[in-house]
């Protein structure tokens, strides 16, 4: 998409969305993103590492690199918590668990990526949510630059306060790109948070049955 393009959608949101039957109106959109500063920052990176921002295959890359960051970044300005908006009504109060969730985040110090998969799961109260909106969130606070342990309890602290569960446990395993490809190099490094909020925090036997749920066939 030209960057001209891509803010023009931003803009104009709703006429976006009703453009095409193939946009995904819950695709979290980039707002606010400045393309062209990012474009001559990218420009004087290359220029700094003695680069020749000029030559045939370089000049269209701060372009690409913009559009990147915008679609890496595009959970920023977003309430991630309106994927939870929509709820059904079941008398279903036993454990809902999603698992294996692929994310692809960027770590805030390096602004390298770290991907890997998320696992929720919640006690409802009442209400259970799509269980697609799930993923919603996790995609959405993704794309921030942040540290796998903030997003993780963003993640729980969503679903705990949107849907009143008696209890959310969220559980991510990542890799870290900062970690394998570039300084310590230690690829095959596996880095696992995980956020435990009511009954899952607080009773023992509760927090087993969920992570040997999470942990089944891992
Ligand atoms: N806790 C936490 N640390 C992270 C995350 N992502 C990257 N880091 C770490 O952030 C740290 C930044 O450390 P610094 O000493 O400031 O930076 P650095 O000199 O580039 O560190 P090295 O990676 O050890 O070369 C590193 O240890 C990274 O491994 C994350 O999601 N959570
Ligand atoms: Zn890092």
């Amino acid at each position: 998409m030209e960057a001209s393009a891509l803010s023009k959608s931003n803009n104009q949101d709703d006429n976006h969305r009703g453009a095409s039957p193939y946009v995904d109106r819950n695709e979290p959109r980039p707002q606010g993103v400045d393309l062209k500063r990012i474009e001559a920052a990218v420009r004087e990176i290359l220029d700094a590492v003695g680069e020749d921002p000029d030559r045939e295959g370089l000049l269209e890359t701060p372009a690409r690199v913009a559009r990147m960051y915008a679609e890496m970044f595009a959970g920023l300005k977003h309430d991630a918590g309106r994927h939870l908006a929509k709820v059904f009504t079941e008398k279903y109060d036993e454990i809902v668990l999603v698992r294996d969730i692929s994310f692809c985040s960027m770590c805030e110090h390096h602004l390298l990526p770290f991907t890997g998969t998320a696992h929720i799961a919640y006690l409802p109260s009442g209400k259970v949510v799509g269980l697609s909106k799930l993923a919603r969130v996790v995609e959405e606070v993704a794309r921030r630059p942040q540290v796998q342990e903030r997003m993780t309890e963003t993640v729980a602290d969503l679903i705990e306060q949107r849907l009143e569960a008696r209890g959310v446990a969220v559980v991510c395993e990542a890799t870290h790109s900062c970690m394998t490809m570039r300084g310590v190099r230690k690829p095959g490094s596996l880095c696992i948070t995980s956020s435990m909020r009511g009954v899952f925090r607080d009773d023992s036997s509760s927090r087993a049955e969920v992570l040997g749920l999470i942990n089944r066939g891992a």
